[in-house]
């Protein structure tokens, strides 16, 4: 059998988040020593740091918070296809490629190289592709990348149409090891009331 593979990014204290968002961090606010008998750690971080989904209350007001998302999107059969070295992801950036009957479609795009540090800009997805892979079948859309918009932009076109056609949003994943192919993928968001995004540990497992 295959072996599950991370790509996830570590939640340390040093990763990159959205410029202004909030950092993220981890300490042990309550050590053995102080309590008697255990380590109990506490953590601060943005619902949009590292991998993680949004949910459709992240650019829309009356959209789904977290916890109402169908969990049955988040694992499953996943198609990753390779689309380096573009200035934007739309019909024609994926032209030729077999995406038939595809649920999930995870983007490796290799645009996000210097992981240290937020990007300063990314190849977004066209808008006009969420009609496209609606039509394939595609419900949930992952990518190497901490967005699906320009970083810039302010309407956020691409969140909206994607959501609008029921294709579901997963962001910053890690796919420097991933091949193309057919996987198996659990990318599960926490039970988080009302929230508009969720850290989530993506794992991927070869098919066949
Ligand atoms: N749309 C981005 C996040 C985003 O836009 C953002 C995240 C944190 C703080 C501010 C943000 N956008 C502000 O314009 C995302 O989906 O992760
Ligand atoms: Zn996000
Ligand atoms: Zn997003």
């Amino acid at each position: 059998m295959n072996k599950w593979m991370d790509i996830s990014q570590r939640l340390e204290n040093q990763i990159p988040v959205w410029p202004g968002d909030t950092p993220f961090s981890y300490k042990v606010s309550w050590s053995k020593e102080d309590s008697g008998s255990v380590n109990v750690g506490q953590m601060t971080m943005s619902t949009h740091t590292g991998t993680h989904i949004d949910a459709p209350f992240h650019f829309d007001n009356d959209g789904k918070r977290v916890n109402e998302l169908d969990i049955n999107l988040y694992i499953g059969p996943a198609l990753v296809i390779h689309v380096p070295n573009v200035t934007s992801i739309g019909v024609k950036e994926l032209a030729g490629m077999d995406i038939e009957n595809v649920t999930r479609l995870i983007i490796r795009t290799d645009a996000w190289q210097e992981r240290q540090v937020f990007p300063d800009s990314i190849p977004p997805i066209e808008p006009a592709l969420a009609a496209y892979l609606a039509e394939l079948g595609v419900r949930l859309l992952g990518l190497d990348l901490p967005s699906v918009d320009p970083l810039d932009s302010k309407d956020l076109s691409a969140h909206h149409e994607l959501n609008r056609y029921g294709i579901h949003i997963l962001e910053g994943l890690v796919l420097d090891d991933v091949a193309p192919g057919d996987y198996e993928l659990a990318a599960l968001p926490l039970p988080l009331v009302e929230a508009d995004g969720s850290p989530v540990r993506a794992v991927i497992r070869k098919l066949k």
